[in-house]
């Protein structure tokens, strides 16, 4: 048999993409269908239920050699694209564009919805209560830097869902007009990146002066405009802002997550691997902790994080945030929080949603 050479290869490549192509066209008219009968019955046009059931059924059976984390990265573009065919879908994020949460939006609604960035997570809660987008995203904690105070504060005047959780790999990049590491007389960026990239600084550039900006968009702005400076920000921010990489994952940490939320009007349904987030706050009595805890306990319930925040209101009393394993219409873990509301002065469900992984 002749080996096939390069020139007969690319030929069947393209007559592969032709027909991926005309299929994509083809499943393309039958969301169109089904937003149709979606709009005729009022029902959502976004099922993150349905889109979950496609990625495990294909990557459930792909043999590969195309990776299995490839398939849900090419299908949440097609469905992404599918669903903008059938209504535009609108998500507000903590902006600005190029931030990290910016990226983590991008990764959970695909390049299709239409995001909007906003000044401040008050902000994102804004747009979604007012229904001028349908979820909104905002960090809620960082591997190394804790918990974002600001996000679990809103939840105790919102009536908002967490609708999912989204985890993030942070990478840190340093970026600049020249792209050479000589050229630099100034790094901006801000505080928590300048704080988890502190050790490669001191080595890399101990006399260049560091600057503390409003965001890492921000400085990525600077840098724009200014031969000298370099800024420390995302990779999406090196092509937003025409800049080059001096050097890529600048941070000290490996293993530096961050987790957003998905905010939305609506709970989310049932996946069968989900998480519970609660909220509540305690009578001040003794043994109260150990009363707090005890529904859960005794029903074997696992509690993945507990965090607790100063009630603004009252001074030395306090709000508690629990996250546990599990989905509020399992009939133990609805049965706990029944019980938690014995021994406390008022109890929130935040939202169950799908635990990622
Ligand atoms: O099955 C549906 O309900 C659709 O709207 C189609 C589709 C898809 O492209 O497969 C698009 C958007 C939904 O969020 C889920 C799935």
């Amino acid at each position: 048999m002749t080996k096939k050479t390069l020139a007969d290869l690319r030929k069947e490549i393209d007559t592969l993409d032709d027909r991926l192509l005309e299929l994509l066209n083809e499943r393309a008219s039958r969301v169109i269908e089904v937003g149709r009968l979606k709009a005729g019955s009022k029902s959502d046009f976004h099922v993150p239920s349905r889109e979950r059931e496609i990625y495990e059924r294909l990557q459930g059976q792909n043999s590969g050699p195309f990776p299995n984390e490839a398939v849900k990265s090419v299908f949440r573009e097609i469905i992404s694209a599918s669903l903008a065919l059938e209504a535009p879908m609108k998500v507000a994020f903590f902006g600005p564009k190029a931030t990290f949460t910016h990226m983590a939006t991008m990764q959970h609604f695909g390049l299709s919805a239409e995001l909007v960035p906003q000044k401040s997570i008050p902000a994102v809660f804004e747009e979604v209560e007012k229904g001028r987008a349908l979820y909104g995203v905002i960090p809620v904690e960082n591997s190394t830097e804790g918990m974002v105070s600001h996000t679990l504060d809103m939840f105790m005047d919102s009536e908002l869902k967490i609708n999912a959780e989204i985890l993030h790999e942070i990478h840190h990049y340093l970026l600049s007009r020249t792209g050479r590491i000589e050229d630099i007389k100034k790094v901006c960026s801000h505080q928590q990146p300048i704080a988890q990239c502190r050790n490669w600084l001191a080595e890399n550039l101990p006399n260049v002066p560091v600057v503390d900006v409003a965001s890492t968009a921000v400085a990525a702005q600077i840098v724009s405009e200014d031969y000298t400076a370099a800024a420390i920000a995302s990779e999406l921010a090196a092509s937003m802002y025409d800049l080059k990489i001096v050097r890529e994952r600048i941070e000290d940490q490996v293993n530096n997550f961050t987790r957003f939320l998905v905010i939305g009007k609506k709970m989310a349904e049932k996946s069968g691997d989900d998480k519970t987030s609660l909220m509540f706050s305690v009578k001040d009595e003794v043994g109260i902790l150990y009363h707090m805890l005890e529904p859960f306990a005794k029903r074997g319930i696992n509690l993945s994080k507990i965090e607790s925040r100063p009630l603004k209101k009252k001074a030395w009393e306090y709000i508690f945030f629990l996250d546990l394993m599990g989905h509020i219409s399992d009939p133990a873990i609805a049965a706990a929080v029944q019980e938690l509301k014995s021994c406390c002065q008022f109890v929130k469900v935040l939202g169950s949603y799908p635990r990622a992984k």
